[in-house]
């Protein structure tokens, strides 16, 4: 019996690409009817549900008769405009047919690593949990460019898990869980049951990559579950074609891969700073800066930074290493790349006399910085 699963309130089920179009074959809409019977019967029983739906690429793409996923952007923005009307009438006439209504949200990572917006999408997504709908969230895949997307809807999954503070993220895809090797070249790869998510040796299990629909692969699926972790939620990697599998999740059955979370749970301030997937540049500290933030929680002064890579603004997420190049820590530089340049290696007070002003004495403040 999984406690942490049948007790969970919150739910965030993620159906990725090659289960909701039935491996390329357009919308699997009798899969997806199954799927809507489950939720609402999760529903009825007090869960409160957000969908994460992939499926507007590979949809448009056979609405498209096309058979290989197009690489350039502009055609994948097209596929996913026309696939993505298919997708959310498919969600709204079977969840209809329950009595259910579902509602629309289209996210961009800037949208969540803006601290307003991330509260208005958090604030909006509440309201529709509370009224009893079911968000349908995906990837506003027309708009963004490289620099903004999440990319594969795992991530994208995660930081919703993040944002409504869900206690379990369900991870829904062609396998039944996560194998000890990519089960596609291991035909005797063994199913993974129960793992920390911070467990260093999954990393090497979940090399490859996606199948020929979906992006993301176990790597994402892995990174998901560490980042739902951040919030306190546990994941579950499941196979969406098993059958009435979301119902034996509830009734605690052993079912696919649990990931747990390991430490406490982030305050709410720094699992938005975690969510800050894409970083501009780089500060190479020194030791005595690299033991200030590790050991002692203190914020970055310029004092203790040799080197500024990369070009960022103020404001821009920012990844602080130590003399040996590995990460120590991640935060939101209070100064532009070229600013940092003139004050790193100063003491605080002669910022201004540098800069000729001052915004803050720290290049990085702890409120705005998370430890790796
Ligand atoms: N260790 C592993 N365990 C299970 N599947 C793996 C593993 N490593 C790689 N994979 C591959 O990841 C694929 C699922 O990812 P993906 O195609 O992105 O699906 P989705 O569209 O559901 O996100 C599986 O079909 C599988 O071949
Ligand atoms: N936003 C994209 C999903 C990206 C993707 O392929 O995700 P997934 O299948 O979950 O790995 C779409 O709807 O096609």
């Amino acid at each position: 019996m999984r406690s942490k699963v049948t007790g969970a309130q919150r739910w965030v089920v993620k159906i990725g690409s090659a289960l909701l179009t039935a491996d390329g074959k357009g919308l699997d809409r009798a899969a997806m009817g199954v799927w809507v019977e489950q939720m609402v019967a999760l529903h009825e029983a007090g869960v409160e549900l957000v969908l994460v739906s992939s499926g507007a690429v590979a949809a448009g793409m056979s609405r498209l008769g096309w058979a290989k996923r197009p690489s350039a952007m502009n055609e994948l923005q097209a596929a996913a405009s026309i696939g993505q009307m298919g997708l959310v009438q498919a969600w709204e006439s079977s969840f209809a047919e329950h009595g259910r209504h579902t509602a629309q949200i289209l996210l961009t990572h800037d949208d969540l690593s803006d601290r307003k917006r991330y509260l208005n999408a958090r604030s909006t997504l509440r309201t529709l949990v509370e009224l009893g709908v079911v968000p349908v969230i995906n990837e506003n895949d027309t708009v963004v460019t490289d620099e903004i997307r999440f990319g594969d809807n795992d991530t994208l999954a995660a930081l919703v898990a993040n944002l409504v503070e869900a206690d379990l993220l369900v991870i829904l895809t062609d396998r039944d869980g996560m194998f000890d090797a990519d089960p596609r070249n291991n035909p005797d790869a063994q199913l993974i049951y129960e793992a920390r998510a911070d467990d260093p040796s999954l990393d090497a299990v979940a090399g490859g990559t996606g199948g020929a629909l979906g992006r993301g692969g176990m790597q994402t699926k892995l990174r998901a579950a560490r980042l739902a972790a951040r919030s306190g939620a546990h994941t579950i990697i499941v196979g969406g074609r098993l059958e009435r599998v979301l119902d034996r999740l509830k009734a605690g059955e052993r079912l696919g891969t649990l990931l747990s979370p390991e430490r406490g749970m982030l305050a709410a301030r720094k699992q938005w700073l975690a969510g800050h997937l894409q970083t501009r540049g780089t500060l190479v500290l020194d030791d005595g800066a690299v033991k200030a933030l590790r050991q002692a929680n203190k914020s970055l002064l310029p004092v203790g930074v040799k080197t500024v890579q990369g070009s960022f603004r103020r404001g821009e997420m920012v990844v602080c290493v130590g003399p040996d190049g590995l990460e120590v820590a991640r935060g939101l530089a209070n100064y532009s790349a070229l600013e940092a340049q003139k004050i790193i290696g100063q003491s605080s007070e002669a910022i201004e006399g540098l800069l000729g002003y001052i915004a803050e004495p720290e290049l990085v403040h702890r409120d705005n910085l998370i430890l790796v």
